[in-house]
């Protein structure tokens, strides 16, 4: 199973990296891969499984976190309505934003950051991507609010991008025009 120990930190090339598209359909190797990576974002959530191997919570994980140059990335949450997202997806591609913006009040957190970044992350309110699933089935997802947020943390790690890239260095708390917060 999928660990901490397997997790690079800031300083490894691979984060900074853009990761090449997967072949499809998925090899038995890269299935098994993303499997994992869904597994271990449910387990990091999971009392006593994230406290028996010490996981961090997470909503999500994305391939260059485990130094893979994939476009690969898993999700596991329930957004503010309740409605569950967990699958692992291949080759994502934002193919629609709005212009509207949206954060996260309290900031975002990644476990590639053994720190604390606060400030406030502009994404867009709304995204539409298009992906294939772990079942290797080819997705449209329109996503709102904190799924929009949480999908762009993870589609920015294929694209060698951390969160606090987007965080304004003069006014890091103030929130951007334009934008309302999604929690
Ligand atoms: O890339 C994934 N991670 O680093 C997992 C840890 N971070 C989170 O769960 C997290 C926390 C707050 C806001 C967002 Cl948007 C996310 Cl994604
Ligand atoms: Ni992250």
């Amino acid at each position: 199973m999928l660990t901490m120990k397997e997790i690079v930190r800031e300083g490894h090339p691979a984060l900074r990296e853009v990761a090449k598209e997967v072949d499809l359909p998925l090899s038995a190797e890269n299935k098994q891969i993303l499997s994992d990576m869904l597994q271990f974002v449910k387990n990091s959530q999971d009392p006593e499984l994230s406290e028996k191997y010490d996981l961090r919570p997470g909503v999500g994980v994305a391939a260059p976190q485990l130094g893979l140059n994939k476009r690969m990335l898993a999700v596991h949450f329930e957004d503010l309505k309740g409605q569950l997202y967990s699958d692992g997806y291949i080759n994502p591609k934002i193919i629609s934003h709005s212009v509207e913006q949206t954060y996260i009040s309290t900031g975002e957190g990644c476990l590639s950051v053994d720190r604390e970044v606060p400030g406030i992350v502009p994404r867009h309110k709304r995204i539409t991507v298009k992906a294939t699933t772990l079942s290797g089935e080819e997705v449209t997802l329109r996503l709102k609010g904190y799924a929009a947020v949480v999908f762009q943390h993870e589609i920015d790690h294929l694209n060698g991008i951390m969160f606090y890239d987007h965080i304004n260095e003069e006014n890091p708390l103030s929130p951007p025009q334009n934008a309302t917060p999604c929690d």
